[in-house]
């Protein structure tokens, strides 16, 4: 799939670390949580919270690959960034990774979400909004630096 590119800065606070000043590894995952819906919000032109709380859609993850490279420390300001690895009928998959201020790789993770309904919490296509604008994204040359 194309490999455009959303990207956003985001300071790493003491509430993400632990004792030793470092973020504690499920951090990460909250982290990049946040980052689909920056760029639900940012990226795509649709409100994450009315997906959830208005259309009734939910997004949950139902696979997690994971690999932590390098250490992030409390008050640097780091780079995630996320791309579309394939769009399915009702899954999403996305390459997400975090990178520290001189450039350097510290965490790439691949994650599946999947449409379902909030209702029933069973699996749904891809909602058609949601499918033309994640095609119309990808389709587009400039990659987002989320600037928020
Ligand atoms: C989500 C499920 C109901 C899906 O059920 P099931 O797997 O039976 O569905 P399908 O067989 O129809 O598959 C749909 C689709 O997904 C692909 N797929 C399924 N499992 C995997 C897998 N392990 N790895 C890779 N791909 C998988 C499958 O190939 C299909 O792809 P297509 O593109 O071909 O259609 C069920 O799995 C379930 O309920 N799982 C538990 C989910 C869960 O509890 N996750 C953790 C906590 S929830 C969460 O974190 C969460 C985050 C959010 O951001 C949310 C946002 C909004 C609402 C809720 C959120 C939320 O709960």
């Amino acid at each position: 799939m194309a490999s455009e590119r959303f990207v956003t800065q985001v300071p790493i606070r003491f509430a993400h670390c632990d004792p030793a000043g470092i973020i504690f590894f499920p951090q990460y995952l909250v982290l990049f949580n946040g980052l689909v819906e920056d760029w639900f919000n940012n990226a795509l032109g649709l409100s994450y919270a009315d997906m959830v709380q208005k259309d009734r859609v939910g997004l949950p993850i139902v696979h997690l690959e994971c690999d932590f490279r390098t250490i992030t420390r409390m008050g640097e300001t780091v780079a995630l960034g996320l791309s579309v690895a394939k769009l399915g009928n009702r899954s999403l998959t996305l390459d997400v990774d975090c990178t520290g201020p001189e450039g350097q790789l510290r965490v790439t993770a691949q994650k599946v979400l999947v449409f379902t309904s909030l209702q029933t919490h069973q699996a749904i296509s891809a909602p058609p909004a949601i499918r033309r604008a994640i095609e119309r994204w990808l389709s587009s040359s400039n990659p987002t630096e989320n600037r928020s």
